[in-house]
């Protein structure tokens, strides 16, 4: 890395897609402006080499790529439309400028199809490793909040998408290595875990559906969202296993983990949620019309801020255990 001020003016972008943007890269600060019709969402994730990412499970281009996809996800849970992002890098000796650029395209590639702009950040380095921290900005229609506090007993629990693949992926990657001579099925997985898909047209979706909805996105895997959402409403969720919709490349070596891999692997970054049960198929239809799976999952009952395996005969408690920083 030669300068700051150079790598600043290098990765300033050329072209903005956003109108209310007045004053972006360049100054103390970025200056937008809101509207009255809408309610401003705002979250920021960091990802840490080492923790979330090596050289060997990630590209650069996938390392800047996901560090925007795991914010925009935040943003889906909320049923929001992604506007802005903010970047803070601290970079290490090890990582060459031609990685640096290619972190940046990738972010700027997932930027571009979301019409969202960078619009600052912070340049800084560090002794060793390298961690992003991305602050995305969006919008919502006033009002309509897809809350982790808004599940009611009588709801259907859902999930968009498929679980389990980027933990199976992840798995495949820590043993074998990104640049490992893969079969295309294996690919399927580590893509899943390298290149997650931000769910924000099903947020969209289930925003402007007028329903009540709680709605929280997987990053630490199925039985710790859920978890949330029971906490953060007061009630319990009963969750089938038989219902969950597993990875479809979960096959061979890796059947017998996909329960663990979806319940408490994380990094799915699908949407999971709860609705009035009498609204659950007409959310599916128009979800269906878009070519987005929601597949119901369980039911939403009396109780205290609890989630419970349905099994023939008994019901088994799910731990918050997902990925937790703190505890191994
Ligand atoms: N260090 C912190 N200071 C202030 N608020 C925090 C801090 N860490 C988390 N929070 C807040 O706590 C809440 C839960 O954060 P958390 O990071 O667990 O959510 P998440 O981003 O959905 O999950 P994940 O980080 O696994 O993707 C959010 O409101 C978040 O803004
Ligand atoms: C090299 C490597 N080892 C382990 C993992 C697994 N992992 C790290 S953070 C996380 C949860 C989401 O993080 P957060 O809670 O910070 O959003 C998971 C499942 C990984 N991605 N890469
Ligand atoms: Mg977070
Ligand atoms: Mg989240
Ligand atoms: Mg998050």
């Amino acid at each position: 890395m030669k300068d700051e001020f150079s790598f600043i003016s290098s990765i300033t972008p050329k072209q903005i897609h956003q109108p209310s943007l007045n004053v972006g890269i360049g100054d103390d600060a970025a200056i937008y402006s809101g509207s009255t019709q809408y309610d401003e969402v705002v979250c920021v994730d960091t990802m840490v080499e080492g923790v979330h990412f090596t050289k060997n499970t990630l590209s650069p281009y996938q390392i800047g790529k996901k560090a925007l996809a795991v914010n925009l996800s935040d943003l889906a849970a909320m049923g929001a439309i992604p506007h802005y992002f903010l970047v803070s890098i601290a970079i290490s000796p090890q990582w060459t400028e031609e990685e640096l650029e290619a972190v940046y395209k990738g972010m700027n590639d997932l930027a571009n199809k979301y019409q969202t702009d960078l619009i600052g950040g912070d340049t800084v380095s560090t002794k060793e490793g390298l961690v992003i921290t991305v602050t995305v900005i969006g919008r919502v229609e006033a009002r309509r909040r897809l809350l982790r506090s808004n599940a009611q007993i009588g709801d259907t629990v859902f999930l968009t998408g498929y679980v389990g693949g980027s933990a199976a992926g992840l798995a495949l990657l820590l043993e074998y290595g990104r640049k490992a001579d893969f079969s295309k099925e294996e690919e399927k997985l580590t893509l899943a875990h390298q290149e997650p898909q931000p769910q924000i047209e099903a947020g969209r979706i289930l925003a402007q559906s007028n329903f009540r909805l709680s709605l929280n996105d997987v990053s630490d895997g199925v039985a710790s969202e859920a978890n949330e959402i029971a906490e953060a409403s007061q009630v319990k969720l009963t969750i089938d296993p038989d219902k969950l919709p597993y990875h479809p490349f979960l096959n061979n070596g890796l059947v017998s983990k996909k329960l663990d891999f979806a319940l408490y692997g994380g990094e799915d970054f699908q949407l999971i949620g709860t609705v009035a049960s009498e609204h659950f198929e007409a959310l599916k239809k128009k979800c269906s019309e878009s070519d987005i799976l929601l597949t119901s999952i369980g039911e939403v009952n009396e109780g205290e801020g609890s989630v419970y395996l349905k099994r023939a005969d008994e019901q088994i408690k799910l731990l918050k255990k997902g990925y937790n920083h703190f505890s191994k």
